[in-house]
């Protein structure tokens, strides 16, 4: 009985049965494969939260501005210059979320060419927070979405901003705000 036991055990451990049940288990949330398990356990975690703001080129700030609070009856905020990222903002407040009308600033404004293009203005980009900025833009570099400055800048409301490159995301410029 002993020895039936012994080639039974010896059996099993050459079949590789007791080296998958010490495997570890997967954490992440992804992990069909071995191989994704072994990549979202190595990535740092972090979560997507609410749309911050949807941002609007502008190619008149103050005549975008007199438009949501004059005819639209909407809460404006006073223009406000960010040289560090080139542009003038004005913020209206919806209640459950903000539009940013943005106009460039300076020579070298990021948003010159796309206003060149969309003269009378446009939709330019989304702002959604997430929990863990550094944590994202880690990830994220790894699933090869391309951030569009090596590290987070302070953004208009105080708190580090990343942008994603539009032809990463569906063909929209995505920016991640920290909650
Ligand atoms: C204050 C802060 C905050 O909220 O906290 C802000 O908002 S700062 C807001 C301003 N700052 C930023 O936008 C920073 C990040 N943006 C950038 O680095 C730039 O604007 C890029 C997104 C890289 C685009 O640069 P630029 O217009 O010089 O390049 P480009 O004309 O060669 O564009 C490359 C391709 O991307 C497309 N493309 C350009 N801008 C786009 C946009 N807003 N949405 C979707 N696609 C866009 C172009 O049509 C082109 O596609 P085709 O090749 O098919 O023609």
């Amino acid at each position: 009985m002993a020895q039936v036991l012994r080639a039974a055990v010896a059996a099993a451990c050459a079949g590789g049965l007791f080296s998958r049940l010490q495997a570890p288990v997967p954490t992440g949330r992804a992990f069909s494969t071995p191989q994704s398990s072994r990549r979202v356990a190595s990535a740092a975690v972090w979560a997507l939260g609410r749309l911050n703001h949807v941002a609007i080129a502008v190619p008149d700030l103050e005549k975008a501005r007199a438009f949501y609070r004059d005819v639209l009856g909407a809460q404006v905020s006073e223009v406000s210059p960010l040289p560090e990222h080139g542009v003038s903002v004005v913020f209206v407040d919806l209640g459950n979320t903000k539009l940013e009308l943005l106009h460039p600033l300076g020579k070298d404004s990021p948003i010159a060419g796309f206003l060149q293009k969309n003269k009378a203005g446009g939709m330019h980009h989304v702002c959604i927070e997430v929990d863990d900025i550094n944590a994202a833009v880690m990830d994220l570099k790894e699933k090869k979405i391309r951030s569009l400055s090596a590290e987070a800048k302070i953004g208009a409301h105080g708190k580090p901003v990343i942008f994603l490159h539009p032809k990463d995301c569906g063909g929209v410029l995505v920016e991640l705000e920290q909650a």
